[in-house]
């Protein structure tokens, strides 16, 4: 008799104790229990201890048919990451697999023609038998039971006249034990001497974390295409992880180069059909390597060797819903369980993963050139105090026309989509707002709409101040969209390729937009963080940030990293190729260390100033947050009940900051408190237990009340 913990569907926070009575039952499945009175499916967790259980412990049912076993090392992860993000096992569940993953199996036995026992005459039931398979070459384990016997079938297969063997059933799969089934590689490209070494110390080192800090067009991409190589050639397999969607057209066209169609590919945009086939191939080991956004970190690939983190500086690893985890932690678990490598990739690392590299907790190493010793481009700041008007300077309006004269491609960049961030009215000084969000509406030219960054919302725009009707309108904060109309004065016969959120709606864009650059289709590409990042188009020879300063206001205490790292970023866009690059930063506070910083593209130094700001306030890499959004729609005994909340959790050991209004005090039509958590992960820790009792206690008696924990968030607001 075995006991087990088991995840019962549809239940939160605590698993249950069944019995197995004939052992007949393995971690990872899934099966059939009673539970409060109804059969419902449950996933075996873990083994329990046998001791004397207070409450009658239920014996499992049975299996359920074609479900697919998880591996117990992922039921692991997936424990590790419900308890680390403080999190309910079936959130993290469906997070990790896709619904409907079925693999129908089909159980045959195949005749032993070289078994010698057959030669022996033979009673005439077991005679029909063999001539039966003997004829047909094998046969189903079902028909073989109804005509001859389940026991007549185990003695022959005991003896060795049968085998049997399991063939996957499910459609577009016909193959039949792929373990012998080999790869073919095509011929990848050399690396360079810096590049060779980057990959030995890798594929060489003991150590298992590594941060590969190479700038702009160094060539990570290759290094990483060659590990992947070299686990393939040993029957090895890897993950590769991108932070966006918009960069998997390019990375798969890359990794197809070099794996043909030996790579699945993961992202938000597939349908469950199109996820659940990948997953299948890569369950069943068809697929070795998989590239993915954030969830193909829980790809069932086998015999995992590297985790590649691509980018690894991007927010996007991070998920900003339940289950609110990280890719690159739960990448680093992992690894710790199954004992592959993770390479984060980046030329603008985080601030936390440079600490960890310096300190030794990651390898770090360094390719400090371009490939093909391309130079950086040069960069040069425009001072938007001396401008006439604050889109575009004379400066930038000037290099822009000269690109086009030489038939060279030009990359804009601004953090902002839209037309205008917010409207307001001149006479009575109203601002449009959303309904249920208190944040300012957006306005969409093109469509004629306001909308909602938050929850989506969208409204005609009249034209006139919903308010007093006045039609004098002061348009606020320019976005993608009002650039675009500016290019088009300037530049009347250019064609622009606008990218952020708005124009990639539609599935396949990316690719097109991809395409359709490098092509040549258009002149300039203009667009968000979407952008910024990863991609390789050597046309590029000119890179304009119109708004530097964007992005270094926000309340955030990263708000200086990410500006460093988007600024440095999209200058890397320019001079790829053979001609040289150029970039233009304009910006109100040229003075700025951060400006000033990325300027020289001095990662170490801009590293030094905001280490130091770091250690001063404890915060990450030094210390641990945890953000904690108690929210209602009931705006009335809201602040009492936070403060209820904050009664429970208070700590004298760490500093509990709150509850006070969240920065958007609004969002859905539920309004928002916050409570912000600092200390050292030793007493974070400790924290957590508490914190995931007193939740689970508070959640019971306050329905109207959501209490959302945010470990190690990335987003502040
Ligand atoms: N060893 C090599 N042989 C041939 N081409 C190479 C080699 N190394 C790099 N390249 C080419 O140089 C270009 C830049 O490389 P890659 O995109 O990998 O840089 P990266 O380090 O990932 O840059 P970023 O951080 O800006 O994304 C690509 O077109 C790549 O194919
Ligand atoms: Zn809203």
């Amino acid at each position: 008799m075995r006991y087990y913990s088991l995840y019962v569907s549809d239940t939160k926070t605590t698993y249950f104790t069944y019995g197995d009575k004939n052992n007949e039952f393995e971690v990872g499945e899934w099966v059939f229990v009673n539970f409060r009175n109804k059969k419902k499916a449950a996933l075996i967790l873990f083994e329990e201890e046998e001791r004397e259980f207070k409450f009658k412990v239920k014996n499992i049912i049975e299996k359920i048919p074609d479900e697919i076993k998880i591996d117990s090392k992922m039921i692991e992860l997936f424990l590790w990451i419900s308890d680390y993000y403080l999190t309910e096992f079936g959130e993290v569940l469906t997070a990790a697999i896709p619904k409907n993953v079925k693999i129908k199996y089909r159980y045959k036995y195949f005749y032993n023609a070289s078994n010698r026992l057959f030669e022996m005459p033979l009673e005439t039931e077991k005679q029909a038998f063999i001539d039966y398979i003997k004829k047909r070459g094998n046969a189903a384990k079902s028909t073989l039971i109804s005509k001859f016997g389940k026991k007549l079938l185990d003695e022959f297969e005991k003896k060795n006249m049968v085998t049997l063997k399991k063939e996957v059933l499910n459609k577009n799969n016909n193959f039949y034990d792929k373990s012998e089934y080999s790869i073919k590689i095509n011929k990848t490209s050399d690396l360079t001497n810096e590049q060779k070494n980057a990959k030995y110390k890798i594929s060489s080192s003991n150590k298992k974390y590594f941060l590969l800090k190479g700038i702009t067009g160094s060539g990570k991409t290759e290094i990483y295409i060659k590990l992947i190589q070299e686990a393939l050639e040993n029957g090895d397999g890897a993950i590769f992880l991108i932070p966006e969607i918009s960069l998997t057209p390019q990375m798969t066209e890359r990794l197809k180069r070099s794996f043909e169609d030996k790579i699945a590919i993961l992202h938000s945009r597939l349908s469950d059909m199109e996820r659940g086939k990948e997953w299948r191939d890569i369950y069943l080991g068809n697929k070795r390597v998989v590239v993915g956004v954030r969830s193909a970190i829980f790809s069932p690939i086998k015999n995992l060797k590297y985790i590649i983190v691509d980018e690894e500086h991007e927010t996007t690893y991070k998920q900003e819903s339940e289950p609110r985890y990280n890719a690159k932690y739960v990448a680093i678990k992992r690894a710790e369980l199954e004992g592959c490598k993770v390479i984060f990739g980046s030329a603008t690392p985080s601030i936390e993963s440079y600490y960890f590299a310096k300190t030794g907790v990651f390898e770090l190493i360094e390719l400090k050139n371009r490939y093909n010793n391309a130079k950086l481009p040069k960069i040069e700041i425009v001072d938007m105090k001396d401008e006439k008007q604050d889109n575009f300077s004379e400066k930038l309006l000037q290099e822009i026309s000269k690109r086009l004269r030489k038939k060279e491609q030009v990359l804009i960049f601004l953090n902002r989509k839209g037309y205008s961030n917010f409207i307001q009215c001149k006479e009575c000084g109203h601002v449009e707002t959303c309904e249920d969000c208190s944040v300012s509406l957006s306005y969409h030219k093109k469509e004629n709409k306001l909308k909602c960054n938050y929850c989506g919302k969208e409204q005609v725009f009249l034209g006139s101040c919903s308010k007093c009707g006045s039609k004098k309108l002061k348009y606020y904060g320019k976005g993608t969209e009002k650039l675009e109309y500016d290019l088009k004065e300037y530049f009347k016969d250019v064609n622009i390729l606008r990218v952020d959120s708005e124009t990639v709606k539609e599935k396949g864009s990316y690719e097109r937009i991809y395409k359709d650059f490098l092509d040549g289709k258009y002149e300039i590409l203009l667009g968000t963080q979407i952008i910024a990042k990863g991609f390789h188009f050597p046309n590029i020879t000119l890179v304009g940030i119109v708004s530097a300063d964007s992005t270094l206001n926000f309340p955030d205490f990263r708000a200086g990293e990410r500006t460093f790292q988007l600024i440095v970023q999209s200058s890397g866009r320019a001079g790829r190729g053979k001609k040289d690059g150029e970039v233009l930063i304009q910006t109100y506070i040229p003075e700025h260390y951060v400006i000033q910083k990325s300027l020289t593209v001095d990662y170490d130094g801009f590293y030094e100033e905001e280490i130091n700001l770091r250690k001063e306030l404890e915060y990450p890499p030094f210390g641990k947050i945890i953000n904690i959004i108690i929210s209602s729609v009931e705006e009335s005994e809201l602040f009492e009940k936070a403060n209820e909340f904050y009664n429970l959790i208070k700590n004298s050991e760490l500093e509990i900051y709150g509850p006070f209004e969240a920065p958007i005090y609004k969002i859905k039509n539920r309004y928002r408190y916050q409570i912000f958590i600092k200390g050292e992960r030793k007493e974070i820790n400790n924290l957590k237990k508490q914190l995931k009792k007193e939740y689970n206690k508070f959640k019971i008696k306050n329905k109207n009340v959501r209490i959302t924990i945010d470990v190690d968030p990335v987003n502040m607001a």
